[in-house]
């Protein structure tokens, strides 16, 4: 089975192409695969798929195997994918998500998609949520782009501090359901700073739909302006909002090109 190994700021995917179709067992396939000792190593698996309502379709899961409605590194990924793959010309495309259609504009540079910008539509956020867990207390800031965020504002945060907290926030009841978790230092107006730990997949380098969000949450309370810098640990993304729509643009880059033979190993052996 051929795979293409795809990153968007560190943020790293497996894409299939499932055009004509697809492999058994995707979730567990997405598991395999992703891991980074007895896989191939990625933050999750992405299908690509015939469009429906839109050019292509992207079928989207985490490391651990569940399905993710929208991912903003991995679609920017896939319109590299589409475009480099010669499985479109196009430079504008819909892609059918589980969250539902998102337009993408791909900048070609040499032949290939240098950068993408996508639009992620409107973010829902609701009033914030006292959380209490046994790391402390946190006021976490719902936020829906597609996929289920909570921000939490924080004058600095480590990547150490993301490990420890965001598994405790991501599952705290109070949040009504599993959400990915920011931790958003605003430096200014046009510099935010985000550290993520994604649901499915842990602490990522990188998360687009979580850059987004922790944008809104900023809007919301006046502490950047309509457009700003986005900066994580494995990169930055721009992001803006226009007519109360959000887009956000950034790079996506292909690793290698790989094939596995990878059979499935008897239930005995593991
Ligand atoms: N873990 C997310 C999906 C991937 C999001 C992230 N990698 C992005 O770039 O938006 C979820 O289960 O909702």
């Amino acid at each position: 089975m051929k795979f293409v190994k795809m990153e968007g700021l560190g943020n790293d995917y497996l894409f299939l192409n499932c055009l004509e179709g697809e492999p058994p067992e995707l979730p567990r396939l997405a598991k395999t695969l992703s891991d980074r000792h007895f896989g191939v190593g990625a933050d999750g698996l992405i299908c690509v798929k015939p469009g429906q309502a839109g050019d292509f379709t992207m079928e989207m899961y985490n490391a651990d195997g569940s399905r993710g409605a929208m991912c903003g590194n991995g679609i920017r990924c896939l319109g590299k994918f589409v475009y480099d793959s010669g499985l479109t010309r196009k430079c504008c495309l819909t892609i059918q998500t589980d969250a539902g259609p998102r337009g993408l504009e791909l900048s070609v540079r040499n032949g290939r998609v240098a950068e993408v910008t996508v639009d992620m539509g409107q973010a829902q956020i609701d009033e914030e949520v006292y959380c209490q867990t046994a790391a402390g207390a946190f006021w976490v800031t719902p936020v829906e782009v597609g996929n289920p965020h909570g921000v939490v504002f924080c004058p600095e945060w480590t990547e150490e501090e993301t490990a420890r907290v965001g598994p405790l926030l991501e599952h705290c009841p109070r949040l009504g359901r599993r959400r990915n978790i920011e931790f958003l230092t605003v430096e200014d107006r046009e510099h935010l700073t985000v550290r993520v730990w994604e649901r499915g997949s842990g602490v990522t380098l990188a998360c687009g739909t979580g850059a987004c969000a922790s944008f809104a949450a900023a809007r919301r309370r006046d502490l950047c302006g309509p457009k700003a810098q986005v900066h994580l640990p494995g990169g930055s993304l721009r992001v803006e909002e226009r007519e109360n729509r959000l887009f956000m643009t950034g790079p996506a880059h292909t690793v290698f090109r790989g094939e596995t033979d990878f059979l499935w190993h008897s239930e005995t052996e593991n």
